[in-house]
Formats: C-alpha cells, sequence, structure tokens
C-alpha cells in the first residue's frame, strides 16, 4: 500500500540476498522506521516482539529467516536450527509452521549448493502468493460490502478488530483487503476501528494505514462495540484470523469472541478473512489451538507519543498489581456468517472449507510427523 504516496510493502528483500528491510511496527504509528534482518535469529527476534506481527507476514518474515540462515550455513543441521527457533517465536498463527514445513520441504531435498538462491526465490514466492491472496479476499468481500450498501442506499459502517490490514501481511491486508477494495471502487463506507487492548494493534496499525489510504475511520474503545452494535451503527463486521480450524472454529485477537458474541446478538454479519495458509487442516477444532501468553506488562503499560511528541510508556495500573495477557481467544464456527478467502467465501465449518479446498481433505488428520524438529504447532 502506500506510505507518503509511496507504494511500500511490509517486507522487503535486498537485491544482494544479504537482508531483508521491514517497517518497525513498534514504533509506529508516531515513528515510521525501516530495520534490516540479517539473521535468522533477528528475524525471530523481531516476531518475538512484533516489529513484525500479523499471521502472514509472521510467516513470510519466518521464510526470509530460513533463507537469512541459508546465506550463512546450507547444511541440514544449520537449517534444523534455524526453523526450531523460528518456530518458537510465536505459537498461535499456523502461518509460521506452514512457512517453515514449505520452506524445509522445498530445501531439504536439494544438495546444499543449490540452497541459497532456492530458499531465497521460495521466500519471495510466498510472499508474492500473500500478495495475491489478499486481492483476491479482498475482491470476494467487496460484492459482500457492495450488497449491504446497495440494500442500505448509503456509507456501510464497518468495524475491525485489530489490523488485519496490509501491515498484517505483505501487502493489501486480509480483513482490511475488502475495505480498501470497495473504497477503490467508490463505495462510501466508514470503519470503526476497534482500539484493541492490549497491544492497541487497531488504534496504533489499523488507524494509521486507513488514515495514510484516505479511508474514513473513527478510532472507538473495544468496550464501545457492543454499544455501536445495538444502536444499529454497525453494518458488518470484518475480521481476521491467525488460525482457522478444520472446523471453522477461528483463533485470532483477545476481544475477538466479544464482538462475535454481541453481533450475534444484534443481528450483524460477522464475517472472517484468511488465506489458505491461515487455514490449519489437521486441527479439527478450535479447541487445539495454542493460545500465546504474552508479557503482563503490554496490560499494566501503554506506550505513546507525550506532549513534547517524545515516545514514552506509562504505567497504568499500581505497583503490585498482577496482570494476564492471554494474546488470543477462540471464535466459534457457529458465530461466524462466513470466512473470506482467496477461492470465495464459504460457511464457516468442515464442509464450506472442503469445498474450497478438495486437495486439503486428506490431511483433515493430523500429520504423523512434520519436517520441523519438534513438530511444530
Ligand atoms: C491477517 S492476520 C492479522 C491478525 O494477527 C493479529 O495478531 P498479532 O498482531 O498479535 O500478530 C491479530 O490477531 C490479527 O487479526
Amino acid at each position: 500500500m502506500r506510505v507518503h504516496g509511496i507504494p511500500t510493502r511490509t517486507i522487503q528483500p535486498l537485491a544482494d540476498g544479504s537482508a531483508v528491510e521491514i517497517i518497525d511496527q513498534t514504533r509506529l504509528p508516531h515513528r515510521y522506521e525501516i530495520k534490516r534482518l540479517a539473521s535468522w535469529q533477528e528475524a525471530a527476534e523481531a516476531i518475538s516482539v512484533m516489529r513484525v506481527r500479523g499471521a502472514p507476514l509472521i510467516g513470510a518474515t519466518a521464510a526470509y529467516g530460513l533463507a537469512l540462515a541459508c546465506q550463512a550455513d546450507t547444511n541440514d543441521t544449520a537449517l534444523h536450527a534455524a526453523a526450531a527457533g523460528l518456530i518458537e517465536t510465536r505459537p498461535t498463527a499456523v502461518n509460521l509452521r506452514w512457512a517453515l514445513e514449505r520452506m524445509l520441504s522445498r530445501l531439504l531435498p536439494l544438495a546444499p549448493g543449490q540452497r541459497r538462491e532456492a530458499a531465497w526465490h521460495e521466500a519471495a514466492a510466498i510472499c508474492e502468493e500473500d500478495v495475491a491472496q489478499n486481492q483476491a479476499i479482498g475482491r470476494h468481500g467487496l460484492e459482500i460490502i457492495r450488497a449491504i450498501h446497495q440494500r442500505k442506499g448509503g456509507a456501510v459502517n464497518l468495524m475491525t478488530h485489530c489490523n488485519a490490514g496490509w501491515l498484517a501481511t505483505v501487502d493489501w491486508g486480509t480483513a482490511l483487503a475488502p475495505v480498501y477494495a470497495a473504497f477503490e471502487a467508490g463505495i462510501a463506507l466508514d470503519v470503526w476501528v476497534s482500539e484493541t487492548r492490549p497491544r492497541n494493534q487497531g488504534a496504533a496499525l489499523t488507524a494509521w494505514e486507513l488514515e495514510q489510504h484516505g479511508v474514513p475511520h473513527t478510532v472507538i474503545a473495544d468496550n464501545a462495540a457492543g454499544h455501536l452494535m445495538q444502536k444499529g451503527e454497525v453494518d458488518l463486521i470484518i475480521v481476521g484470523a491467525d488460525r482457522v480450524a478444520a472446523n471453522g472454529d477461528v483463533a485470532n485477537k483477545i476481544g475477538t469472541y466479544l464482538k462475535a458474541l454481541a453481533a450475534r446478538d444484534n443481528g450483524v454479519p460477522f464475517y472472517v478473512a484468511a488465506p489458505g495458509p491461515s487455514i490449519d487442516f489437521r486441527l479439527a477444532s478450535g479447541a487445539g489451538i495454542p493460545i500465546e501468553q504474552r508479557a503482563a506488562r503490554e496490560v499494566t503499560h501503554i506506550a505513546g507519543r507525550d506532549v513534547e511528541g517524545e515516545l514514552a510508556e506509562v504505567q497504568l495500573t499500581p505497583d503490585a498489581s498482577p496482570a494476564l495477557n492471554p494474546a488470543f481467544d477462540v471464535t466459534p464456527a457457529r458465530l461466524v456468517t462466513g470466512l473470506i478467502t482467496e477461492r470465495g467465501v464459504c460457511a464457516a465449518s468442515t464442509a464450506g472449507l472442503r469445498g474450497l479446498y478438495p486437495e486439503e481433505g486428506a490431511n483433515f488428520i493430523p500429520l504423523p510427523t512434520s519436517p520441523i524438529n519438534g513438530g511444530g504447532v
């Protein structure tokens, strides 16, 4: 998408294969900083501390992490060590395991001397596929927005949670891809941007990227979402996903489940946008999705810009108060109106997913082993 009018992606490889450059999302919205990653360890750090975040971007960064590992050492032991280090960074987004398995499946059969170039090309292919998938999600989701616009005869009020925009992917985003497609199609819409405590990806990232693109939006406290739905101020909700189980259960940023409950209670369509690499065909239901527990400090403290324009972090809670920080929750498929994928829109169900991904049918059972040491999650 455009940043200050310049077409930009969240991750860019250097032509000489020595490093990749990322937007450091821990500095947004008040600083726009590019950071260079030159080793798999730097890629792992960027994922762990959320300089890059969002399921598809986590996968893309891990893929380039393995490619960077190959720049240093192409033997099996080095590749497995890098994969084991990268898989440990964040447990919930299945794109991480998907990308590492794809890279290892491509590289391990090759002679070590062929791996460096193949790794760089495979990581680039993963990124290009992500962009194409998100553009397709945008096209499919646009039709949902267009139908509501035609029925309503006025601006569509769309709510989203966290950041599932282009910052969460290589480009275009998932939940926001239909928003950008509708905006480009001239359909009037306004986006309710839920702040998304505690890391505030909505307030800091979604608001920033929508502002950069000129999309009308309003930031709200997470706790205002149900009230707006009760008042009839929300026509549609589209969120992203970190992992969709084979039965359509959805793991997404903490708070998604609460929005889905309020949407059901108020008759608001609740869609989940997810590309194929975010669907875990090996997992029968959401009960098996690992939920990342992040540091309590993300709850007890908040970062922002102070009155002098300096970045600062302040403590919200009493010194002695403990805090708990589950980063995701699981929305049962029964609360999901539909899944917007690159292959079309389907019901959040095994049958719906099998219909769009028939080739995955055989894999609806756990695979015995994974090429990632430890089997991956
Ligand atoms: C398009 S995936 C976006 C997904 O990832 C976010 O989690 P995090 O910011 O912790 O990586 C959130 O769940 C978004 O919906």
